[in-house]
């Protein structure tokens, strides 16, 4: 726990005006409840035994003053402390985002989407409860349990002694409980994350999950995560609901204590009925504050564990930093050499060694598996090369600044991305809309044509998923969102593969026009897209096998000739 508030106590320095006001809410709050124990004596002994009238008139006023400055230092007390709480949250829920869009894609490989989503949302909620709402209402709490045992040591010291003296025996279940929460916080927590990654999961393949009627498979694999996070929510509720028992019980018997005695000493005349009536409506007030405590004790241990869980990623730190140099002004050419990558222990890619020049449409052939994509992977520095160098007009691609090096690289993947945006916003994705910069990017592409057909033009907004577009249309803006960019690398990663072999073609002819000032990267399983390419490379299990025109390839390498042959059935 004191781990836990070292973590966010920094943050709460940046409150101290609203955690004062938050505090004298608080004192209110906790005056108001002794306050209203307090009374009875008052009441029973001089008002109803010794008859004062006086004070008969006025004690109305009292008790509704009293519970005038309880609500207004709870409505107070709780503005102020969400306030904080929400607002950290807040912080850190940024915070959080910023962090893991830093890190390295070989964290996003292995994370999956919606266990991160349940990490800023539901861990993050958690916490939340934790940081403000907590320390609200264990201080609140602790207050309002000073100023009870204060009324009731005011009323009867001794009777005060057997009535306090049994809760030291809670102790003991209670912190067996608190264990026993914590573990159960950690499994709910790990349950949550699942059943959020597989709803993302089945979001992101209900096209798949449709076309092969596997509804019922994946809606089973649903029940099985959220039964299991029913069972162990139940069981925190199981847990948590034992403290009020305890509580009772072993307050009970301090109660039937504090009867014998307390009911000896007013039979005697030691005591005056209403100072009795106090002290017993203190000691009766006095357990829901402590039981509230050690439930609050328990809810903690959830936020505890959904610390650890955040600060696991916040340990987590991106091993590919960048360098400072800006990216050439000029790219004049890339050199691969001796290049090996490893994926954990997988070697992906062996060996490679090739030389592209300003101008040239360097192609990437081969099987699938064979290294292609690993190549476009290092290009943009997704990873790091474990021997060789990769350089920029002779700089180590480590030298110079990631997000200069990106600026000036455009990838288009088989994979499009459509916002929620207008196709404008959309082409120029990261950028200022250029309204004339659009239109020649679309124009580029071959896109302007269905674009002006649209009801908004390039002002008509799209769909996320890019429904209301055909595969081809959404690849074709994709490609004007790279020309739109300007890049003086431009990556076609089986860009054309959605496109028909009349669009492929146009696209094939707009590859040839756009490459001239830059240096083109084409990886195609169709070898028709890349046949005018000044260079192919062909790949097989991580080699480069040959690297030559096509015509060359076609009379001396075998791997190309079956490659061609095979396309050409
Ligand atoms: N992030 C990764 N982590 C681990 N292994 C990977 C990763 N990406 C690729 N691989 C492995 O590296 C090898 C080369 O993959 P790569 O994607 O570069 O091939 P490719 O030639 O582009 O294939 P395709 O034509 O199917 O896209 C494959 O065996 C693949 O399983």
């Amino acid at each position: 726990m004191r781990e836990f508030y070292k973590h966010y106590l920094p943050y709460l320095k940046n409150y101290k005006l609203k955690f004062f006001f938050a505090v004298i809410g608080m004192i209110m709050v906790a005056g108001g409840t002794a306050g209203t124990v307090y009374i009875i004596e008052p009441l029973l002994d001089d008002i109803f035994i010794n008859k004062d009238k006086d004070l008969l008139f006025i004690m109305p006023f009292i008790v509704v003053g009293i519970y005038a400055i309880k609500g207004i230092g709870g409505y107070v007390q709780k503005y102020y402390i969400s306030f904080i709480g929400q607002d950290i949250v807040r912080i850190i829920r940024d915070k959080l985002l910023k962090h893991i869009l830093e890190l390295d894609m070989s964290f996003f490989q292995k994370k999956h989407g919606g266990e991160l989503i349940s990490r800023i949302t539901n861990d993050i909620n958690r916490i939340q409860q934790a940081v403000s709402n907590f320390v609200a209402d264990m201080i609140r709490e602790i207050l309002t349990i000073i100023g009870l045992v204060g009324v009731a040591i005011y009323q009867s010291p001794e009777l005060a002694f057997y009535g306090l003296v049994v809760l030291p025996i809670a102790i003991y279940p209670l912190s067996k409980l608190a264990k026993k929460m914590k573990k159960l916080s950690f499994k709910s927590q790990e349950s949550i994350s699942d059943v959020t990654s597989h709803l993302s999961e089945t979001f992101n393949n209900v096209e798949l999950i449709k076309a092969n009627s596997t509804n019922k498979i994946e809606l089973d694999s649903f029940k099985e995560h959220n039964y299991k996070f029913f069972k162990i929510t139940i069981n925190t509720v199981k847990t948590n609901s034992l403290v009020s028992p305890i509580m009772e019980i072993i307050g009970s018997i301090g109660f039937a204590v504090v009867i014998i005695v307390g009911g000896t000493q007013v039979i005697n005349g030691e005591l005056t009925t209403g100072s009795f009536l106090s002290f017993t409506t203190a000691l009766f007030s006095l357990y829901t504050p402590i039981k509230r405590l050690s439930s609050l004790y328990n809810q903690m241990q959830d936020a505890i564990a959904a610390d650890i869980r955040i600060k696991s990623i916040f340990a987590q730190k991106p091993e590919i930093k960048s360098g400072s140099k800006t990216f050439p002004t000029q790219i004049e050419n890339i050199e691969f050499k001796n290049v090996e990558l490893k994926y954990d222990d997988f070697t992906a890619l062996k060996d490679i060694s090739f030389h592209v020049t300003k101008g040239e449409k360097f192609a990437l052939v081969g099987d699938s598996g064979g290294g292609k994509s690993s190549v476009i992977n290092l290009l943009i520095r997704f990873y790091d090369i474990s021997k060789g160098s990769i350089k920029y007009n002779n700089e180590n691609i480590q030298d110079i600044n990631i997000d200069s090096l990106r600026n000036n690289i455009s990838v288009v993947t088989q994979r499009v991305y459509i916002f929620n945006d207008s196709v404008a916003a959309n082409v120029a994705y990261g950028y200022e809309i250029d309204e004339k910069r659009v239109i020649e990017a679309l124009k580029q592409a071959h896109a302007y044509d269905f674009v002006s057909d649209l009801e908004n033009g390039i002002y008509t907004k799209l769909d996320e998923s890019g429904t209301n577009l055909s595969g081809g249309q959404r690849q074709r803006i994709a490609i004007a969102r790279a020309l739109y960019k300007n890049p003086q690398i431009l990556i076609l990663d089986e860009a054309t593969s959605a496109l028909d072999n009349e669009s492929e073609s146009i696209i094939s002819e707009v590859i040839d026009d756009v490459s001239k000032d830059r240096i083109t990267f084409v990886i195609a399983h169709r070898l028709s897209t890349i046949k005018n390419a000044d260079k192919i490379a062909v790949f097989k299990d991580g080699n480069i096998v040959a690297i030559d025109n096509e015509k060359n390839l076609l009379d001396t390498c075998k791997e190309y000739q079956r490659l061609y042959n095979l396309a050409n059935i």
